[in-house]
């Protein structure tokens, strides 16, 4: 660090060398401060797709990529006066500030903090609670959220209530004084049910001004649903998923407006010291800058995925179909469907062949990768959540979930025909195949369902996020 960038408060206690030197390093370099943390002050100037890869930063040598600072401790200027703005990585680091700022700027947040994962920022969010606060949530919800809330409400003194947030009423009828957060996903996973953030905020706002409103934004990340201009009061996202983008990092982020709040969730992020590494920050933010070209592969293959398999009789959940009961509801908060989407076969042991089956498909927990993935959520990332609980919730065992990448459509839907047809979850005929049941469960009408394909409209290649 220059000596230029210390600050006023200390300039002078440097043992007498701070008036000869205070602009000049150590080589005799007038620099300026490395680097100097990215983002414009003022919010987004540029369209989202030039804000994901346009960073700012005054680093002293003009590095395009923003430097690494491995670094645990930063030196001080003198005993008593402290010293520039860094002296420990788990308080701050310039690499993750950097990074913070880049975030805030694509979130439309004054504050972005970064954690070492998803459920780490569910940590330090839930933080906030104490006991005998009231948390309303879902009745679908990642398991992780559901094991770390069932925890809370174990061990922490939280009552939390499960409702079905697709429905207003229902989170009305369960808002207290004593309501201090209500939680919530949109799209849900696994069963992609869509949330209205504005009407729940307003009507939460209403009944409990203090209650927080929390929206886990990993499914649609910043790209395509900005929570916080719906009316969120904090937006929390896994950056282990469409944020990073590779499967090469886990990472939570967290954004807020209120710089109360703010400095409450940095306080817990020091004092229990689960900050992201300046590697991993490093790694997120070059994972970032690729954000807008791999969502919108990522989204118009998971289109052509969930037209395919609609077309052929399963009962398919994805928002850019026409037949997602909520159709209009999510594409009035969201740019985008996302990647992500469910079928059912209505039965187990057959979904259990076609995850097998599949080639290109890999069986996986997570989504947001490049690569395409398949997994039966009840068997993986929602095993944690009781048998008994998910039949409570109608969360059915057959359900598969594919997290669609950015490889050749043509492929992908070539690798999911091959092991349906292979796991027997196809009725073959001379004119291709049919889901087995598919006739009972669409009401008979097989013809009406084959134009299915032709007919969805909705074509997400010309639905532009970046716009
Ligand atoms: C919707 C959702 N939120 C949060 C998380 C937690 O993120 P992480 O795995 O980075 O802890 C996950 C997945 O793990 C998720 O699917
Ligand atoms: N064993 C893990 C499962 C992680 S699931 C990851 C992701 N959120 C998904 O939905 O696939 C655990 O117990 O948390």
């Amino acid at each position: 660090m220059s000596l230029s960038s210390a600050p006023e408060s200390s300039k002078g206690k440097l043992n007498g060398l701070g008036k000869a030197l205070q602009n000049v390093d150590l080589d005799g370099h007038d620099l300026p401060p490395s680097p100097a943390p990215s983002s414009p002050r003022n919010g987004r100037k540029y369209a989202l797709a030039t804000e994901l890869v346009f960073t700012e930063s005054n680093d002293q040598y003009n590095a395009s990529s923003v430097p690494i600072y491995q670094s645990a401790t930063f030196k001080q200027e003198s005993a008593t006066g402290g010293g520039g703005e860094y002296d420990y990585t788990r308080s701050g680091n310039p690499t993750r500030t950097h990074l913070e700022r880049h975030l805030a700027k694509i979130m439309n947040a004054t504050r972005a903090l970064v954690v070492s994962s998803g459920m780490g920022a569910l940590d330090v969010i839930t933080r906030l609670l104490r006991p005998g606060d009231e948390v309303v949530t879902g009745d679908d919800l990642y398991g992780g959220t559901n094991r770390l809330l069932k925890y809370l409400s174990t061990n922490g003194g939280i009552i939390v209530h499960h409702v079905d947030t697709t429905n207003p009423n229902a989170v009305r009828a369960v808002i207290t004084s004593k309501t201090a957060m209500v939680l919530l996903e949109t799209p849900t996973n696994p069963l992609i049910k869509i949330v209205d953030i504005p009407r729940i905020s307003t009507l939460t706002h209403a009944a409990n001004p203090s209650a927080i409103i929390a929206v886990d934004n990993t499914m649609l990340s910043p790209l395509l649903q900005n929570p916080l201009d719906l009316g969120a009061d904090i937006v929390y996202e896994s950056g282990t998923k469409y944020l990073s983008g590779h499967h090469d990092l886990m990472a939570g982020v967290i954004a807020i407006n209120n710089p109360a709040l703010g400095e409450k969730l940095f306080f817990t992020i020091n004092a229990s010291g689960c900050g992201l590494s300046p590697f991993d920050s490093w790694l997120l933010l070059r994972g970032i800058k690729t954000l807008g070209v791999r969502m919108e592969k990522q989204q118009a293959n998971a289109m052509r995925i969930a037209t395919f398999l609609e077309s052929h009789g399963f009962k398919v959940r994805y928002p850019g179909l026409l037949s997602h009961p909520q159709y209009d509801l999510h594409w009035s908060m969201a740019r985008g469907a996302g990647a992500v989407l469910s079928f059912e076969t209505g039965d187990v042991n057959v979904s259990e062949r076609i995850v097998e089956s599949a080639r290109l498909w890999a069986i996986s927990v997570s989504f947001g990768c490049v690569n395409s993935l398949i997994s039966m959520p009840c068997r993986m990332s929602h095993a944690s959540i009781d048998a008994k609980t998910r039949k409570e919730r109608s969360l059915p065992e057959d359900i598969i979930r594919l997290c669609v990448g950015i490889e050749d459509p043509e492929d992908l839907v070539d690798d999911l025909s091959r092991a349906l047809v292979q796991a027997g979850a196809v009725k073959v005929t001379v004119d291709g195949f049919r889901a087995l049941g598919a006739e009972t469960r669409l009401g008979g009408d097989s013809d009406e369902d084959s134009t299915a394909e032709k007919e969805q409209s909705k074509d997400l290649a010309s639905v532009s996020p970046l716009a």
